[in-house]
């Protein structure tokens, strides 16, 4: 492994002093692994290597105390971008000046670079400024002033001390190997607002001791993701658990790659969909048709559903397969979900058709607030069967509808999250959906005059 770290141009390693925690002789800053123009990190040392297995050691962790509930919390991802290497925002084709444009929420600065890059830096984003040693927060120059948008990482424990006691924020920068580096990474992070970890081996292990230990406390953390290129690893990151890392450093310099991370990202979205309430105008039966079982490769719990709707105007809330059924099992994973031409409403303000689903697709899951989260398609069972057509009003006068199998074991949310058995529906009833702009061409929101009936 490259264990110097290149910051600004010049480059300098690791001293291994005692103020220096967690990393140790091991490596200093992702910078160093990404400043090359995204070149791959090689674990010199592998996870398998004599050095490693002997090190082996049994691995207990408590978890620390405090009053934070991540699965509950709504919170914003943290995205950090590392300009180690980096010294004006026009390099590498503008990268720099394209990142501050995106929905990056900090870049990390470092004293060769600050004067020159920290102009471009747009007053939204976290500027965030690695102290190698003590003299560097000497160097801080306008970024001084930038009070409680600034940060101070540094590997360096008396560093950060030094830099909590001028009133800045701070982040413990962690390099993980082995189990007493996990443990000091842990037992430090947590004394500062961000532990930021750089893992050596390609297994998300660690990280899951690290987010379960830390889960309750109010640190921020966040992966650096040691390979320019690994978009994979960079999203993989953020959903390792139920809920994953607060965030993660990603800094490729190829705009490629910075392209499909951000296109990723914006599907990790787990932004609300509005929900109103529409008032069922008719629900008749129409023959026989081919529908669709949507099953995914998650549990459902009882007031999730997906939005399904024949027009690009709106979906109906439909159930899963989660509430009673007299003469088969529940299918907890599964939603029955409509005929093969419906709109099925996904994240970005897109649809896929009902026929176009298929394994491995990224598919919204939504609950009875709008709530989402993101799910992906196991299988579609597709078969020919009874359908019906459901037509329902919006407050607004919106008129959308949906066609679903019809049968009594065929559910949508009535307006108090209730299944209501499609078969048993009358006008006046009131159920659950979702009023989107019409207009779509292959599943984009297009603006357009469209009549759909
Ligand atoms: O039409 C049917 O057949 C049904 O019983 C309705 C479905 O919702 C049901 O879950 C499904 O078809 C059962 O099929 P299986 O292959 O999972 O047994």
């Amino acid at each position: 492994m490259n264990i110097s770290s290149t910051s600004n141009g010049s480059s300098h390693s690791t001293n291994g002093s005692s103020h220096h925690h967690g990393n140790g002789s091991h490596g200093t800053h992702g910078g160093a692994t990404q400043g090359n123009g995204g070149a791959s990190t090689t674990h010199a040392k592998g996870i398998n290597d004599a050095v490693s297995m002997a090190k082996r050691e049994r691995i207990r962790l408590d978890r620390l105390d405090g009053d934070r509930n991540r699965v509950e919390e709504q919170t914003s991802l943290v995205v950090w971008y590392d300009t180690a290497g980096i010294a004006t925002p026009d390099e590498y084709e503008g990268m720099i000046e394209r990142v501050v444009n995106l929905s990056y929420t900090g870049i990390v600065l470092y004293p060769g670079n600050v004067a020159a890059v920290a102009p471009a830096i747009p007053p939204r984003m976290l500027k965030v400024y690695h102290a190698e040693k003590m003299d560097d927060l000497s160097r801080l120059g306008a970024l001084a002033q930038a009070g409680k948008d600034l940060v101070i990482a540094s590997h360096d424990v008396s560093v950060l001390d030094q830099a909590a006691q001028r009133g800045h924020a701070t982040c413990y920068r962690a390099y993980v190997d082995d189990g007493s580096s996990l443990h000091e990474s842990i037992r430090e992070g947590s004394r500062h607002a961000y532990l930021m970890v750089r893992f050596r081996d390609p297994t998300n292990i660690p990280l899951e001791l690290v987010i379960a230990t830390l889960q309750a406390t109010r640190t921020v953390l966040i992966k650096e993701i040691s390979t320019a290129t690994d978009v994979d690893d960079a999203i993989v990151t953020l959903g390792v658990m139920e809920v994953g890392a607060d965030g993660v450093m990603f800094s490729p310099r190829s705009h490629d790659a910075l392209g499909e991370f951000m296109s990723r990202l914006g599907r990790l979205d787990r932004s609300a969909v509005k929900i109103e309430v529409a008032t069922i105008i008719r629900s008749v039966p129409i023959g026989m048709g081919y529908r669709s079982c949507i099953d995914t490769t998650t549990l459902f719990s009882p007031t999730e559903g997906m939005l399904v709707g024949s027009t690009s105007q709106g979906g109906i809330l439909c159930c899963p397969e989660v509430f009673f059924l007299p003469y088969m099992e529940l299918r907890p994973f599964r939603v029955n979900a409509g005929a093969v031409h419906s709109y099925v409403y996904n994240y970005g303000n897109r649809t896929d058709y009902m026929s176009e689903l298929r394994a491995g697709s990224q598919i919204m899951l939504v609950d009875q607030n709008g709530a989402t989260r993101r799910g992906s398609v196991g299988r579609m069972k597709t078969e020919v069967r009874p359908l019906r057509l459901i037509e329902s009003e919006f407050q607004n006068g919106e008129r959308i509808n949906v066609i679903m199998q019809d049968d009594w074991h065929v559910r949508i949310f009535s307006d108090d999250a209730k299944p209501l058995n499609i078969t048993e529906l009358r006008a006046g009833h009131k159920v659950l959906g979702h009023v989107a702009a019409p207009g779509r061409h292959v599943g984009i929101k297009v603006d357009e005059h469209i009549i759909e009936t």
